[in-house]
Parts: structure tokens; C-alpha cells; sequence
């Protein structure tokens, strides 16, 4: 493993660029512009990757949410009439100055997040093409036309906007979630409260005034509101309030579960969840194991395994089991473990003290289960969070680390004898994300395919299972909660479909009970 100690780009340059040199406001409304910093919570934000203190963000308060709520509520009712292409005329613009200043904002979410420079670019660029999906979807949200049975009656779907879309965002994507949901929210003509996590609040910021931006030049202000509370009192206003029609929650399946009763108590209202995955991925006797490692390698180190489609486990055929791991174990140590801010680096740290613990005690609770750290599994002797990312062996189906989704670059290796145990094995978790298979064999991939094969919301044969292709939907079942965004026909889950029957004809069914 190597490091480097070359910082090779400007922090100071990235965050004045965004104003986020001085306190700046977590609150944005379009009625009242960024709120005020005087009174409220400051949230300090330190650098993963070293522990320096990198921005503070006033906190919004209560009062603030009634602000932005009331200015979300008012714009909505303009912006729902505005034609759907010219809504996305405006989404693909903020794409457009997000690519434009796409290496500042990656620098950004590099300080806030500690994800790579690489990594923190490819998320800006999955938001860019979002946005490109977006305004293309603008054009086609397609209802059927039905035939009706009565004459001369016309019959069809529409899809109509919701109202004001709350869009909770985990930490580990600052930039991307808010994309993939506000981006559909805005086309379907619904206005947008995003508070992100608490712990990358400079990304949101930096994000909001490029929105800004694009919402000056084409007259849409409004449609995109911020707030980012220190605490979770203002953030379950948010679930709570009535006035908000749907909440769109990205994070942990404990807090989703909150938000699912609390927003499945009012009927009428809508949620959408994208929750814990735990994923694992089958390589069976006939695989590529040369592809296959490679493709693990970066399911399990990519953003240090702080992604919900992180390849947690891997089960392997026994008789291919050994070589797998010493495969594995090749590539692991050529990742390069260093400052996110060096271009050269793939891995940089764990997000907080908290992460490292869940890391460290999710490699203790595997050893004292019986199974053995084969590769790394140490924190790292440096300033920074940062961790070894590690292989574990002999790990059983019904162990913890097997079954809970631990958010630290540590993968599980299974194995198995007969593909039904392997898929007996895989489908056995609470989870249902993302699912792998590495194989050559027809029949195995079909049957991992099919009714009584994996039963996750996303599946990949021969690669990892990470990273997005915009265009599918995205989600996953089970205790991941069954949301679904970005492409496919995941737009219509922040609309509403009204089935419509109009009577041209001029006659009436009661025409010959009745005389008028
Ligand atoms: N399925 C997906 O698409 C997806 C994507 C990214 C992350 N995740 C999951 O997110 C988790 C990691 O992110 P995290 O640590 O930020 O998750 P988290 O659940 O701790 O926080 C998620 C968000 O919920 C907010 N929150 C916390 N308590 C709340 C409450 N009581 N009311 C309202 N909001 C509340 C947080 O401030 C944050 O904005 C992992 O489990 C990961 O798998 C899932």
C-alpha cells in the first residue's frame, strides 16, 4: 500500500470560490435568500483526511423551516404550470454549470466527504448526466391512452406534480442523490426542501449557488430550497409536516423505518426510501477470476466502502475459493491509501471516529466468531481516518458480519457447493441493494436472473456491484426499502397518475330514463 503526502490542489481556492471561507448560512430560500448566521448552531466541518477544520455552516432552525416551507409552498403553485420541456430547459442548465465548475465543486466535496478527487468527479459527473436524463424525460411523461367502453367517451392517464418534494440525502453521496430525486421532482413540476447530512453541508451549499445561478438566468427561482438543521428535530419537521406531499429519504434503515412511519401515518402523503444494502456477489467454478478480482477489488475498497452498493460479500465455490482471495488480495495491494486530495490516490479515509469504531469492531465481532482477517483489517498509523481495507475468511452465513452492513471497505468471503446454497446464501439477508455474479456458464447466470434467483433490486453479471449508469432505475427491495430513482420509468414515483374520461359525444347513459 502507498501513500503520498502531495496535496495537489488548493482547498482555500475551492471553498472562497463558494464563499464557504466565512460562517455561511445552511439555509436557502428563494422568498428570503441565504438566511441568517447570527443566532443559530454552527455546524464545523473538518477534512476527513487530516481532521482540519475546513468551513462553518449556520444551522437552520425551526423558524427557517417555516420560511422555506411556506416560499416552497407558493412557488410550487407557479412552477406546476409551467410546461414540463421548459422545467427541464432548467435542469439541464444547473448540469451545465455544474460541469462547467465541476473541478472546484469536486474539490469541495473532496474537503467535505473525503472521497477521492477521482471519485468526488465521477459523482459530479453522474449529477451531470442526471440532469441530461432529466430534461429528456421532460419530454416524455407518458400516460396511456385507454380504449373506453362507453361511445364516444375518450379515455387516458395523465401524470400530474405531487407538491413540495423533501429530499433527505445521506452523507456519502453530497451531491448525486440530490440529483437523482431532485432532478425528477423539479420535471414533475414539484418544488424541493433538500437538507443533507449534517456532515457534508459545504457540498450542498456549493451546490445551491450554482442552482441559484441557473435559477436567475431562466426565471425559476424557488423550485430549489436548502436547509441544513445540526440536529434531527427541524429534519422530522420535515417528515412530519402535512404540507409536504412526499419524502424522499436516502440513508440507514433505522432512520428510514422512522420516516416510513411517521410519513405512512398520514395517508395520502408519499414516501420513497433508499436504504442499507448489504450486497453480495456469487462467483461460481467457471468464472474469470482475473475479472472477477478486479472487479471486487474496487466494489469493496471504491469511496474506502462507504457506498450503499459496496460489495459486502463474496461467495465464492469452494474450489475456487483459495485462489479468489490470493487474487484479491494481488490487487488490494496495489490500491493506493492516501490523501483524497492527491489525484493518485484511490482509497482516503472513513468519513468520522464513529465510522472507524463500526470498523473496527466489525472485524472483532467476525474474529470472535470464528473467522480470520486474511488481509489488512488495521487503522492506519497516520493523522486522518484512515483504515486498511480488509478481506475476512471463513466468515458463516448467519455471522454479524455477514448480515449487518458494516459502511468501512471490509468485504466477507462465503463459499459454497451447489449454486441453490449460493443463492440460498446470498438472498438470506435482510438487505436487497445491489447483487453480482462472475460467470462464464449459462445456465448459472440465467438461473441467478430468474424468479428463484437473486432478489435484490439491481443485479450485475461480470462486474462490480458498484457504480451508476444513470439510465436504470435505481434501488432496492426488502429492508432497503423499495424506492426506486434516476432512470427507467423511476420519474413516475414523484408524480401522481390521474386516469381521465371525457364524454365528446354529447349524450348521456341515462339519456333514455330521464327527460329533461
Ligand atoms: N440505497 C441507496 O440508494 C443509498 C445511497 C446512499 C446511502 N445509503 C445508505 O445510507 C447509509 C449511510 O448514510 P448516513 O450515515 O448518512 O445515513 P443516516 O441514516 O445516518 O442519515 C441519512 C440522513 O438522514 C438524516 N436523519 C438522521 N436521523 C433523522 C431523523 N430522525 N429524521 C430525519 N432525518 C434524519 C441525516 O441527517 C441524513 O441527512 C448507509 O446505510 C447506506 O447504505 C443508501
Amino acid at each position: 500500500m502507498l501513500e503520498t503526502k502531495e496535496a495537489l490542489f488548493n482547498a482555500a481556492e475551492a471553498l472562497a470560490r463558494f464563499d464557504l471561507d466565512q460562517v455561511h448560512s445552511g439555509t436557502y430560500s428563494d422568498a428570503t435568500g441565504w438566511g441568517p448566521t447570527a443566532g443559530r448552531d454552527v455546524i464545523e466541518t473538518r477534512c476527513p483526511a487530516d481532521g482540519e477544520t475546513v468551513g462553518h455552516v449556520a444551522a437552520s432552525d425551526a423558524e427557517d423551516f417555516e420560511r422555506v416551507l411556506a416560499a416552497s409552498l407558493e412557488t410550487q403553485k407557479k412552477w406546476r404550470m409551467v410546461p414540463a420541456p421548459r422545467r427541464g430547459e432548467f435542469v439541464r442548465r444547473i448540469g451545465q454549470l455544474i460541469e462547467e465548475n465541476l473541478d472546484a465543486l469536486a474539490a469541495v466535496v473532496c474537503l467535505d466527504t473525503g472521497k477521492s478527487t477521482m471519485e468526488a468527479k465521477g459523482e459530479l459527473r453522474e449529477v451531470v448526466d442526471m440532469s441530461t436524463l432529466a430534461a429528456g424525460q421532460a419530454r416524455m411523461l407518458y400516460g396511456y391512452t385507454q380504449q373506453s367502453q362507453r361511445p364516444e367517451h375518450r379515455m387516458y392517464d395523465q401524470w400530474l406534480p405531487l407538491g413540495v418534494v423533501g429530499i433527505i440525502s445521506a452523507y456519502n453521496f453530497p451531491a448525486a442523490v440530490w440529483a437523482q430525486n431532485g432532478f425528477l421532482s423539479a420535471i414533475a413540476g414539484n418544488t424541493v426542501i433538500w437538507k443533507p447530512s449534517p456532515k457534508v453541508p459545504l457540498t450542498a451549499i456549493a451546490v445551491q449557488k450554482l442552482v441559484n445561478r441557473a435559477a436567475a438566468e431562466m426565471g425559476c427561482e424557488g423550485v430549489f430550497s436548502l436547509l441544513i438543521p445540526s440536529d434531527n428535530d427541524v429534519a422530522e419537521k420535515l417528515v412530519s409536516d402535512t404540507r409536504i406531499a412526499m419524502v424522499s429519504f436516502t440513508g440507514s434503515t433505522s432512520v428510514g423505518k422512522k420516516v416510513a412511519n411517521i410519513v405512512g401515518s398520514t395517508l395520502g402523503r408519499r414516501y420513497q426510501l433508499e436504504c442499507s444494502g448489504n450486497n453480495g456477489c456469487i462467483v461460481d467454478e467457471t468464472a474469470d477470476l482475473e475479472l472477477a478480482a478486479k472487479a471486487l477489488t474496487f466494489g469493496v475498497v471504491g469511496t474506502t466502502g462507504q457506498r450503499c452498493t459496496s460489495t459486502r460479500r463474496v461467495i465464492a465455490h469452494s474450489s475456487i475459493a483459495d485462489e479468489l482471495v490470493e487474487l484479491m488480495k494481488k490487487a488490494f495491494d496495489q490500491i493506493r491509501i492516501g490523501d483524497p486530495r492527491d489525484p493518485a490516490a484511490v482509497v482516503g479515509p472513513l468519513i468520522d471516529g464513529a465510522a472507524v469504531e463500526d470498523y473496527r469492531n466489525a472485524l472483532a465481532g467476525a474474529v470472535k466468531e470464528g473467522a480470520t482477517v486474511a488481509y489488512g483489517g488495521e487503522v492506519m498509523d497516520r493523522p486522518g481516518l484512515y483504515v486498511e481495507p480488509a478481506i475476512v475468511t471463513g466468515v458463516q452465513p448467519h455471522f454479524e458480519i455477514a448480515q449487518e452492513e458494516t459502511f468501512a471497505p471490509i468485504v466477507s468471503v462465503l463459499t459454497y457447493e451447489t449454486l441453490e446454497e449460493a443463492i440460498e446464501i446470498h438472498n438470506n439477508v435482510a438487505q436487497g441493494l445491489a447483487s453480482g455474479m462472475h460467470s462464464t456458464n449459462l445456465t448459472n447466470i440465467e438461473t441467478f436472473l430468474s424468479a428463484r434467483g437473486s432478489d435484490c433490486g439491481i443485479v450485475r453479471i461480470n462486474m462490480g456491484t458498484t457504480g451508476a449508469d444513470v439510465g436504470a432505475a435505481f434501488g432496492g427491495e426488502k429492508e432497503t426499502g423499495g424506492g426506486r430513482t434516476a432512470g427507467s420509468d423511476a420519474w413516475q414515483g414523484f408524480m401522481r397518475r390521474q386516469s381521465v374520461c371525457v364524454n365528446w359525444g354529447g349524450t348521456s347513459a341515462w339519456d333514455n330514463r330521464i327527460n329533461l
